[in-house]
């Protein structure tokens, strides 16, 4: 048992999405949905093409400002959450929110090491005073640069990437600049990892070894949300699945209890009626 009976926003809770609204002009993308995830957890998003899975992501992370609602993230329990909604993108990041895309950014020029470099540019800066660290020699930057390759080779290692850490990120194989995406996410030390459709293209080797790179990360202690369309990953790997159609939630329930919900199976099959589905 989990201890908080389920509570919205209880202990246990790292994300909580409430009343969360989105409108572009005359079209409600995101219409009034809550939904939690827990600490620890894999937490699936999904729902058909134009459902608002990346819509809820984009709120989540600062890129969109939501029309109504809140969204909190409960970074430890008993502390007050941060306030997602109210707050812009880099501070989001700031807050302990990393996302990936679905197609994919890296800097393709820049070696693999060197994205996971730049992904803690924030960290380094610091260290250096800003720059003025620098130039007055303070011993911290060296020792903060090093802590910084040392990550970074880390998690090279945890993708499977260490033989490429000097090929340019755009030069490695698709599947392989998807794990450097997460790589470089995770070199930001979040607390939730929000993954758009990471198995995009992916064939079903490279699918099977995302799923395993995603369970271990949370078996080290980070959050996941993920937005994906392959449900062998999804109901593999998932705690919990929040399903949304035409921008409102439909369910939110272990994956078994999802796959078997009429709703989600009509809203799959685009009927409108779950019973025209059983019959
Ligand atoms: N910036 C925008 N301006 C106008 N409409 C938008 C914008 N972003 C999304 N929409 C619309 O909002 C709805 C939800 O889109 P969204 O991309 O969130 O869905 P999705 O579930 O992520 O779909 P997919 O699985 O195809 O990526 C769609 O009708 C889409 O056209």
């Amino acid at each position: 048992m989990r201890g908080d009976g389920g509570r919205p926003g209880g202990s246990g809770t790292i994300l909580e999405v409430a009343g969360l609204t989105m409108r572009f002009g005359g079209l409600v993308a995101v219409d009034s949905v809550s939904f939690d995830a827990r600490r620890g957890d894999i937490t699936a998003l999904i729902g058909p093409n134009g459902a608002g899975k990346t819509t809820v992501f984009n709120c989540i992370t600062g890129f969109y400002r939501p029309s109504e609602g809140a969204i909190r993230l409960h970074v430890r329990d008993g502390a007050p959450p941060v306030e997602l909604h109210a707050l812009a993108g880099h501070n989001i990041a700031r807050a302990g929110v990393a996302r990936s895309f679905q197609n994919i950014r890296l800097f393709p020029g820049m070696t693999a090491l060197e994205n996971l470099l730049i992904a803690q540019h924030n960290t380094l800066m610091a260290a250096s005073g800003w720059g003025i660290g620098a130039v007055l020699g303070l011993s911290r930057y060296p020792r903060a640069e090093r802590e910084a390759i040392a990550k970074a080779r880390r998690w090279l290692d945890a993708t499977r990437l260490i033989e490429r850490a000097d090929d340019p990120a755009g030069a490695l194989p698709y599947g392989a600049q998807r794990r450097l995406e997460i790589a470089r996410a995770m070199c930001t030390d979040p607390s939730l990892l929000c993954l758009d459709e990471p198995a995009a293209g992916l064939n079903p080797r490279e699918s099977d070894e995302l799923a395993r790179l995603l369970l271990s990360i949370r078996a080290d202690g980070t959050s996941i949300l993920l937005i994906e369309h392959d449900m062998g990953v999804v109901m593999r790997i998932s705690d919990k699945v929040v399903v949304l159609d035409h921008g409102k939630l439909i369910a939110a329930d272990a994956p078994a209890a999802v796959r078997a919900d009429p709703r989600v199976i009509a809203a799959y099959l685009g009927v409108d009626d779950p019973e025209e589905t059983a019959a």
